[in-house]
Order: C-alpha cells, then structure tokens, then sequence
C-alpha cells in the first residue's frame, strides 16, 4: 500500500488505471465500517483507492472540524488490512488552493434532515466527493448507509451530473451493543457512551411497534421518542420518517419506510436509520 499526498500524483497513477479503481471516500479514523466498504471494493475493482480527508467546506462554522479526530499511522495499519491499495490524503491547500471558487450544489433532497441541520454541508459534500470522483476517476465508489442521505444525495449528483461511475451503498456497521460505528464515537465519555444507545434502541423499539402492526407515522414517533426522552441527556436534533427515495414526509408507514434520527449525546451529533421493513 501507498500514500498519495498530491493531487497531481493521485491523477498520474488514475490515468494509467482508467476504468480499474474502486474509491472509497471517507474523512479517516478508520473503524470496522469503513473497512467494510474497503474489503467490498477489494472484490469490485483491481486498484483500491481510500481518500481520507477531513474537509473543511463541508462544517459549519460552529462545528467540530478543529476537533475531528485524525490518526493516519493506525488508519494506515486498518486500510492495509483490508486490502487498500493506496491512501490519498490531500492537503486542504492542494484541494482548495488561493483563489478556489466552484461549488457543486444538489437541491431538493439536500433540504431535509442533515441538510437542514447543518446548513451547507451537502454543498461541501457534493463538492469535495465530485473533486475526488474527477481526481481519482474510479469506476465505482462506495458509500456506507449509516450516512444514508449523503448516500442519496450523491446517488442524485452521479444522476444529474452524468458521472460514470458506479455508487454502491453498504449497510451499517454497528457495535455488539447496536451503536452504529462512528469516528465520532471516540468522543463520547463512558456515560454518554451508555447514553448513546438510545438511538439504536428507538430504532428497535419502532420496528416492534411496526411489525406489531402499527403504520401511524405519529404513533410510531411517539415510540420513538419516548425511548430518547428517557433518557435525560441526550437531545433530539431530528427524528423522522421519511420515503426512503425522495426523503419526503409521510403520514403511513409501510416496509420501505425510512426512519432517520440525529441525536445530541453531550457535545456529540450521533446519526442513525434504518427502513422499518428490513432487519
Ligand atoms: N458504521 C458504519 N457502517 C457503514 N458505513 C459507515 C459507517 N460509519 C461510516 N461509514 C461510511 O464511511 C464513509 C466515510 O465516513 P466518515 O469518514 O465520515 O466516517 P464516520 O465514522 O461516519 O464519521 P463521523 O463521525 O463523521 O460520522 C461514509 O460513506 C460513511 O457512510
Ligand atoms: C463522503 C465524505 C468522505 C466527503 O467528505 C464524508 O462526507 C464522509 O466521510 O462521509
Ligand atoms: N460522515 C459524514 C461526514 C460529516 O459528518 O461531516
């Protein structure tokens, strides 16, 4: 395995494999989720390409990009093993340099949930993940459903924008305990930790309702609900449920029904979902 710092270089080695490579895009701190979209491109393509790049157009001005952990040595040790054949991890300044001013922007469906919370972050998203997919020209890219209307999001600017590229979407992977994996779990104090299982056990409780027979959004959200509110600390951001392709509301839940939750643990925004018919 190797590691690409720059832009340029990251080009030379994509031209001489057009049509070979399998990019996994993420922001590092690699954990089992992220491995698992890398083992999955291992089988897709002959090159594997994992960027990690914390990239800034896509926080808030009062989030935690200062704070977001970074640790390349051991990212380096997880992408290895799973088969990755080179790290790109581009410098701010070679992605964005003096003078940068193009953005790339998805509408309707970037309105909603995470798009409403943090106001630009798709925009910062759709940006940085078309750069990557210009960059690394790869022909097919992974992304994982825990992050499920970024997933959408891109899924909708490969539509519109006519990329050639493949976008496969992975399950989520979760702790023993259900917390979905998350660089941002390592933030978290052991309290915050044991609090932060509210929101696998809201999903959970949901689907019991659901498969009990209940198909009133309200009445499924109440269930919801009451699993976080019980606990004392954490703060609902958005609990909602959601057509799982326009991410619109709906007032009757059926089996393709997404439900998508942000939660405030202390300082931390964990997110959530899952479709109220699978497992
Ligand atoms: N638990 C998981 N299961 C499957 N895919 C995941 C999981 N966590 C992250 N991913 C995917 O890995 C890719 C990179 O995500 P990212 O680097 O932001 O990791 P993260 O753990 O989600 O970090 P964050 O704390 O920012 O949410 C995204 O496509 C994301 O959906
Ligand atoms: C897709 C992504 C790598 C773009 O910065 C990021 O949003 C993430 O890690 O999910
Ligand atoms: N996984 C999404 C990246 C972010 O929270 O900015």
């Amino acid at each position: 395995m190797i590691v690409i710092h720059s832009v340029a270089q990251m080009q030379q080695y994509a031209r001489e494999r057009r049509g070979e490579i399998a990019l996994v895009p993420t922001m590092g701190y690699l954990h089992e989720g992220h491995a698992s979209l890398m083992v999955e491109a291992r089988k897709r393509a002959k090159f594997v390409v994992a960027s990690i790049f914390v990239n800034p157009t896509q926080f808030g001005v009062n989030e935690d990009l200062d704070s977001y952990p970074r640790d390349l040595e051991h990212d380096k040790e997880i992408a290895e093993k799973a088969g990755v054949d080179v790290i790109f991890a581009p410098t701010a300044a070679d992605m964005y340099p003096a003078g940068y001013q193009s953005y790339l922007n998805v509408e309707e469906i970037t309105a909603h949930l995470c798009g409403a919370s943090r106001p630009g972050h798709f925009r910062g998203v759709t940006t940085v993940v078309a750069k990557l997919f210009n960059i690394v020209a790869p022909k097919v890219a992974l992304f994982g459903k825990k992050d499920f209307q970024q997933l959408a999001v891109i899924r909708r600017m490969v539509q519109d924008f006519n990329f050639d590229i493949e976008i496969v979407g992975m399950p989520i992977v979760r702790e023993k305990d259900g917390l979905a994996m998350s660089s941002r779990n390592t933030k978290l104090s052991p309290a915050e930790r044991e609090q932060a299982l509210c929101l696998s056990r809201s999903i959970a409780a949901t689907k019991k309702a659901f498969r009990g027979g209940e198909r009133d959004v309200a009445a499924l959200k109440k269930v919801a609900v009451a699993v976080i509110e019980a606990e004392k600390s954490p703060q609902i951001d958005y609990l909602e449920f959601r057509d799982q392709d326009s991410l619109l509301p709906l007032d009757k839940a059926d089996e393709r029904t997404l439900l998508a939750l942000a939660v405030r643990v202390g300082s931390v925004r964990l997110i959530d979902n899952s479709i109220l018919g699978e497992d």
